[in-house]
């Protein structure tokens, strides 16, 4: 007589997430999101990349690991001062805290290139979820403002033609006189900070360090100010009630700072959602779509998504990190073997970014 063993499936649904070629489904648990702990998301001190090529390669070895595993990690140790950090965030609140008709003025409806201000419920990440209940400021990298530019006239036109920053976001919020300076210095900071962590991440992928220094000499590098209310003001919350909902970025990385309140949460390999609780002090950075596909997926783009359920206002400042716009970069070298041919073909930047904002406008009209 044979004994047949029933073993209960847990529950899940179906997420819906934006792509670049359209959308994909993933399975998630309907268990209850938990908090993390090192193991999920590990704490890695970054200090030793402005140290010597053993510090370096330390680093690289423990972003390594967290890359192929979860795609996420916290940093500290990171170099970019609390003074930094502090000016963007009181510049960011008293940007938000102005009334709609002068937020208004620099609204995303007037830019070519998803530059200025959204509205709170003006966007829709994920169709499964709700609306967001957040508002948003984005700028774009500027030569100009490029610690790492001498001269903004010598630079080749093809990489020129890739440039997506528009003066108004400037123009359209001088009334507050340090929104600029506090938000650039911010945005500096964060690009030298990445241009220093690409390095570590081609070392990662056993290939040289400065394997992708000429790729982000005008990198696709950009500042979103994310201002996200309490749900608590909504008519109606369910689990489907999202800050921000559920997304991969696409670049090759992210490194958000997030206020003491979180809310940030990110979805493992179990389809668990996770939350990723603030650590002071700490940036978390995130594997991007495009640096997942250059790596044949060995390095993880993850989902992840946001919903301040506290009675606070909430504000987190991400900086997401690409390459030049005219570059195209096919899957690296050292991601490639008998076992493991490419994936996927080389495609520029310009286009991988253009495939995904047009999956968002088409779902927006
Ligand atoms: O605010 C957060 O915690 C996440 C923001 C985010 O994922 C994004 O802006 O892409
Ligand atoms: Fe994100």
């Amino acid at each position: 007589m044979s004994t047949i063993t029933i073993t209960e499936q847990p529950s899940t649904h179906q997420l819906k997430l934006r792509t670049a070629y359209g959308p994909v489904y993933r399975t998630v648990l309907d268990t209850p999101p938990r908090d993390c702990d090192e193991k999920d998301i590990p704490i890695i001190d970054i200090s030793g990349i402005y140290g010597d090529l053993d510090a370096r390669k330390a680093v690289a070895q423990q972003i390594q690991a967290a890359s192929t595993s979860i795609g996420f990690f916290y940093v500290k140790g990171h170099g970019i001062s609390d003074d930094v950090i502090a000016d963007a965030l009181a510049q960011s609140r008293l940007f938000f805290s102005q009334p709609t008709e002068i937020k208004d003025k620099v609204n995303q409806k007037h830019s070519k290139w998803f530059n200025g201000w959204n509205s709170r419920n003006s966007s829709h990440v994920s169709e499964t979820e709700s609306m967001d209940y957040r508002e948003s400021f984005g700028m774009r990298y500027e030569p100009r403002y490029d610690p790492a530019v001498d001269n903004t006239d010598s630079i080749p036109p093809e990489i020129q033609a890739g440039f997506r920053a528009e003066e108004y976001v400037w123009e359209q919020t001088a009334n507050l006189p340090d929104f600029k300076s506090g938000i650039l210095n911010y945005w500096r900071a964060c690009l030298s900070l990445a241009r220093r962590l690409i390095r570590i991440f081609a070392l990662a992928l056993d290939l040289p360090e400065d394997y992708f220094d000429k790729m982000t000499s005008h990198p696709d590098a950009a500042v979103a100010l994310n201002y996200y209310p309490s749900q608590r003001e909504l008519p109606k919350i369910d689990e489907n009630t999202v800050s921000i909902g559920s997304h991969t970025d696409l670049q090759c990385f992210t490194m958000l700072w997030q206020d003491d309140n979180g809310g940030l949460q990110v979805l493992n390999r179990d389809g668990q959602w996770i939350n990723a609780k603030p650590i002071p002090g700490t940036f978390v950075i995130n594997i991007g779509d495009y640096l997942m596909r250059i790596t044949n997926d060995r390095f993880v783009s993850t989902v992840h998504r946001a919903k301040n359920v506290t009675p606070n206002e909430r504000y987190s400042m991400p900086f997401f990190f690409g390459f030049n716009f005219n570059e195209t970069v096919g899957v690296l070298p050292s991601c490639i073997d008998e076992e493991r041919p490419a994936k996927y073909d080389p495609i520029s930047c310009e286009e991988w970014v253009r495939l995904r904002f047009a999956q968002t406008t088409q779902d927006r009209e």
